[in-house]
C-alpha cells in the first residue's frame, strides 16, 4: 500500500520505517526540513534501538522523506502523528494537529477517490470526531464516511523497543468512521500480524472508545507505577526489600511481573502529559479524579525523596553532587518527563552545584533547560570529587560502575534504579530497601 505519515518525530519514523520495513511504500512528512534531510541520507534524526538499520534499510527506496504535504496524494491512507503537548494547566494542546490538519484537508481537496486520515496522535475521546473531522471537511470540501475516512489506531510502542514493539504488538486497536477505513487497516497490518512473534489481537471498536483505549492504557500502567512505588517507601521504613515483595505479587496473574520496578518514578513523553491531560479532562466533566491525583503526586515525591536521603549523610549546599542519567529511560536520548528533572531541581535549590553525565547526547536539550548544570561526557567525570551520586536512569553501563565511586569525595550513592552494586566503600542508599 502508498502509506503517508504526517509528524516524523519518535512515533512517525519508527512507524514510517517500520511499514517499509513491512513491504509498504511510504512517505513520511514533517516541517521540520533537518528531519527530512536525515531520512533521505539514510539516518535516523532520533536515538531508538532498531530503528537506524531500517532507514539505511529503505531509504531511497520503500521509504522517503519530504516537507511537502502535496505528497500524501498519491497515497491511500495518511497517519497523523504530530505532537500532542501538555498545556499549562496539564491539559491537552491540539493546536500542532489542528494546524497540520488543514495542510491535510487542503491537499485532500485536490485528491480524486478514497482516503482515510488515520489518527495515532494521542488524542482525547471525541477530539477526532469533535474538532479533527470538522478541520478535514471544511478544508477538503468532502465529506467523512463518504468520500474520506477517519480512523483512530493508537499506538503503544515505548521509546528505546519501539520497533521491536512495532513489529509485536499484544493488540491493534482500530476504531474507524466507516468500513472501508476497518478494511484498508487490515489490509495495511496484515502483513505485520502474518509475521509477528506472537498472536496480535486486534480491537476493532468506536472513535471515542478507541482513544479512551489509549488513555486508559497508560494511566493504568502510570497507576501500576506509583502503587508499587508507594508500597516500595513503606518497605524501605520496615527495612523490607520491595523488590522480592515486587517478584512475589508478580506471581500472582492478576497482578502480572511486568511494571513493578520501583524507584525514581516514572517519566517520559507519555505518561506525565496523558495522565495531566485525563485528569484535567475529568475535571472539565466535573469529575475529581482522586486516585490519579495521588498517583501523580507519589511520582512527583519520589525524586526529592532521592535528595531528602543523600542529605542524610551529606549537607549538599556548595557541594559537587553527581547527577546520572539524563534520559528518561535506557534506550534513548528523550528527557521529556525525566525524573532527572525533578532531582537537578531539588538538588539546585538546596545549593548543590550539579555535574551531570548521560551516555546519549540528551545533556545538549537538558542544556537548555537546566544551563548551571555542568555537563561532563562520562560517569567517571562525574563522580570524580562529587559529594553524592543519584543514579537516575537505568542505563546499563551504569551497573558496570565500581572503582569511578572511589574518587568521590563522599561515596553517597542513592540508587534511583536499583542497578548499583552494594559494597563496603560505598554509602549506599537505595529508595527500595
Ligand atoms: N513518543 C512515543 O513513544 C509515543 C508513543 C505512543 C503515542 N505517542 C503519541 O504520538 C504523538 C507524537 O508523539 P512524538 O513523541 O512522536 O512527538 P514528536 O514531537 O517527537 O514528533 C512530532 C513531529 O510532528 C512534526 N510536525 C508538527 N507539525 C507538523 C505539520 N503541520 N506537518 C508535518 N509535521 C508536523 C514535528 O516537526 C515533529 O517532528 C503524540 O500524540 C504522542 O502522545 C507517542
Ligand atoms: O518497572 C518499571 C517500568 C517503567 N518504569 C519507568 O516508567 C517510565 C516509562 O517507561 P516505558 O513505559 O517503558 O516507556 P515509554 O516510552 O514512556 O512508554 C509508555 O508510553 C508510551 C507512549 O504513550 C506507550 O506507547 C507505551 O505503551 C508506554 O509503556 C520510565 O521512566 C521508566 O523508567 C519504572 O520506573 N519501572
Amino acid at each position: 500500500m502508498n502509506v503517508s505519515v504526517v509528524g516524523s518525530g519518535y512515533v512517525g519514523t519508527s512507524v514510517a520505517a517500520c511499514l517499509a520495513d513491512l513491504g509498504h511504500d511510504v512517505v513520511a512528512i514533517d516541517i521540520d526540513a533537518d528531519i527530512v534531510e536525515r531520512i533521505n541520507a539514510g539516518e535516523s534524526p532520533i536515538h531508538e534501538p532498531g530503528l537506524p538499520e531500517l532507514i539505511e534499510e529503505h531509504a531511497g527506496g520503500r521509504l522517503r522523506a519530504t516537507t511537502d504535504h502535496a505528497a500524501l496524494r498519491d497515497t491511500d491512507l495518511t497517519f497523523v502523528a504530530m505532537q500532542t503537548p501538555s498545556r499549562e494547566d496539564g491539559s491537552i494542546d491540539l493546536s500542532v494537529v489542528e494546524a497540520g490538519m488543514r495542510d491535510v484537508g487542503e491537499t485532500l481537496a485536490e485528491k480524486d477517490g478514497y482516503h482515510l486520515v488515520v489518527v495515532k496522535s494521542t488524542v482525547l475521546p471525541g477530539m477526532t470526531e469533535e474538532r479533527i473531522v470538522p478541520i478535514l471537511e471544511e478544508t477538503s470540501g468532502k465529506t467523512v464516511g463518504e468520500d474520506f475516512g477517519v480512523a483512530v489506531n493508537p499506538e503503544f510502542q515505548s521509546q528505546g523497543t519501539a520497533v521491536e514493539d512495532f513489529l509485536n504488538p499484544d493488540k491493534l486497536v482500530f476504531g474507524a468512521t466507516d468500513d472501508r477505513g476497518f478494511g484498508l487497516l487490515n489490509d495495511l497490518y496484515d502483513p505485520l500480524v502474518e509475521q509477528a512473534d506472537a498472536e496480535a489481537a486486534i480491537v476493532e471498536t468506536g472513535l471515542r472508545e478507541a482513544a479512551m483505549i489509549k488513555y486508559a492504557n497508560n494511566v493504568f500502567l502510570a497507576a501500576k507505577l506509583s502503587t508499587i512505588n508507594e508500597i516500595a517507601n513503606v518497605c524501605k521504613e520496615y527495612g523490607v526489600d520491595s523488590y522480592e515483595v515486587s517478584e512475589a505479587i508478580g506471581l500472582d496473574e492478576r497482578i502480572g511481573a511486568s511494571f513493578l520496578r520501583s524507584g525514581a518514578g516514572w517519566g517520559g513523553s507519555c505518561f506525565p502529559k496523558d495522565t495531566d491531560a485525563i485528569r484535567a479532562a475529568a475535571r472539565e466533566q466535573d469529575y475529581e479524579p482522586a486516585l490519579l491525583d495521588a498517583v501523580v503526586g507519589v511520582n512527583d515525591r519520589q525524586p526529592v525523596r532521592m535528595v531528602d536521603f543523600l542529605e542524610k549523610h551529606v549537607d549538599v549546599e556548595g557541594k559537587r553532587v553527581a547527577v546520572l542519567g539524563l534520559a528518561f529511560k535506557p534506550g534513548t536520548d528523550d528527557i521529556r518527563g525525566s525524573r532527572s528533572k525533578l532531582a537537578i531541581e531539588a538538588l539546585e535549590e538546596r545549593g548543590a552545584d550539579v555535574v551531570a553525565f548521560d551516555p546519549t547526547d540528551a545533556a545538549d536539550a537538558m542544556a537548555e533547560q537546566y544551563p548551571d548544570v555542568e555537563y561532563v561526557d562520562s560517569a567517571a567525570a562525574a563522580l570524580d570529587g562529587a559529594h553524592g551520586a543519584l543514579v537516575m536512569t537505568d542505563w546499563p553501563e551504569f551497573a558496570a560502575l565500581d572503582p569511578e565511586f572511589d574518587a568521590m569525595a563522599d561515596p553517597v550513592v542513592v540508587d534511583g534504579r536499583r542497578i548499583i552494586e552494594r559494597r563496603e566503600g560505598i554509602v549506599y542508599e537505595g529508595l527500595t530497601w
